[in-house]
């Protein structure tokens, strides 16, 4: 199989790319979920699905670990055909993170996170340095938590062994299906920021279903946009996307503000800079490394027209109110 090392992190090294090569799905009960779907995730690449309720999202996910059978075309893990595998040893090498999590209520902590690793018949104290390393992987302290049940959690903390869970057996692919959509918008944000510096650190393939757009803006190396039966829409960047929707649907799928998102994805490069302006005591400054977003948050909070960029903490450049308007309209 294709497997790409990744770097060794705490939680694993392998991932596999996932081609989706003409798939189909047609329901017992004649209803087309999805007509036919041509898709690559790069190993190592996260990947969001987004589309309007009932487009095929999670057929498309869950046909991806066999919990749904395709009736039509071809999926493979690297360049292995995933229909010639046994779908329980399958399920083995995915993780699979869903909104509810479904942790097993009667269990701890870290006999949940030990589900797979166990179900694949690792000695016992390789199950217990794997759960710790994982629990504290995402944020939680293997002695604190490791011995309450699910129900003892919060509802963020749940997620997060859910993730821990799913990372156990260090899979080559993590499907999530709106992971981070039952808990309240404040910890959706804190956990959307670790579960990304998790990534930066595990390198999983990963496709991520969610329905709300900011998610998929800040978490997706690329989105796949979908409408009705599965039918792709646009596959690209985040900022590609909201900066050349390729389609009416994509038009106002992203919507209105589409530009004020795109500002947080663009960011400030040398290229769309001025040259200094004469007097730059009085402008705030923003790092080279920011977004345009932030430029243009600096300059509505301080009532300025222009902000200083600074590489290094010194000044490099100015960009005016008018052009980060600009980088919102166009991208230019
Ligand atoms: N077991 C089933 N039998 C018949 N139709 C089904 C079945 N499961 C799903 N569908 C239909 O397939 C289509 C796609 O459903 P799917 O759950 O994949 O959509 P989705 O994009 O994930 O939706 P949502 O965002 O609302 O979760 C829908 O029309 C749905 O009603």
């Amino acid at each position: 199989m294709d497997v790409t090392p990744g770097p060794v992190g705490a939680a694993g090294h392998s991932a596999a790319s996932i081609t989706l090569d003409g798939i189909r799905k047609r329901y017992p009960d004649g209803t087309e979920a999805v007509r036919e779907l041509s898709l690559e995730v790069k190993a190592g690449e996260l990947v969001v699905l987004i589309g309007p309720s009932g487009c095929g999202k999670s057929t498309v996910l869950r046909m991806v670990n066999r919990l749904i059978e395709p009736t039509g075309g071809r999926i493979l893990l690297g360049d292995e055909d995933i229909t010639r595998v046994d779908p329980v040893k399958l399920r083995r090498r995915i993780g699979y993170v869903i909104q509810n999590v479904g942790l097993f209520p009667h269990q701890t902590v870290h006999t949940n996170v030990g589900t797979v690793p166990r179900l694949l018949g690792w000695p016992k104290e390789r199950i217990r340095r794997r759960a710790d390393e994982l629990l504290e992987l995402v944020g939680l302290d293997p002695a604190q938590f490791g011995r309450r049940y699910p129900h003892e959690l919060s509802g963020g903390q749940r997620q997060r062994v859910g993730v821990a869970r799913a990372l156990a057996a260090d899979p080559v692919v993590l499907l999530m299906d709106e992971p981070f959509s039952a808990v309240d918008p404040i910890v959706r944000t804190r956990l959307q920021e670790e579960f990304l510096r998790l990534q930066a650190e595990v390198r999983k393939t990963i496709v991520l279903v969610t329905h709300d757009l900011d998610e998929a803006v800040r978490l997706g190396d690329r989105i796949a946009v979908l409408s009705q039966g599965g039918r792709l829409e646009q596959y690209d960047t985040p900022a590609a996307l909201l900066g050349a929707p390729a389609s009416p649907f994509v038009r106002e799928f992203v919507g209105a503000d589409r530009g004020i998102r795109r500002l947080a994805v663009t960011p400030l490069s040398r290229d769309t800079l001025a040259p200094l302006p004469g007097a730059i005591a009085d402008l705030p400054a923003v790092p080279l490394g920011g977004s345009a977003y932030d430029a243009l948050a600096a300059m509505l909070t301080t009532g300025s027209e222009a902000v200083v960029v600074t590489a290094d903490g010194e000044p490099v450049g100015a960009l005016t109110r008018a052009r980060v308007l600009e980088l919102g309209q166009t991208g230019a």
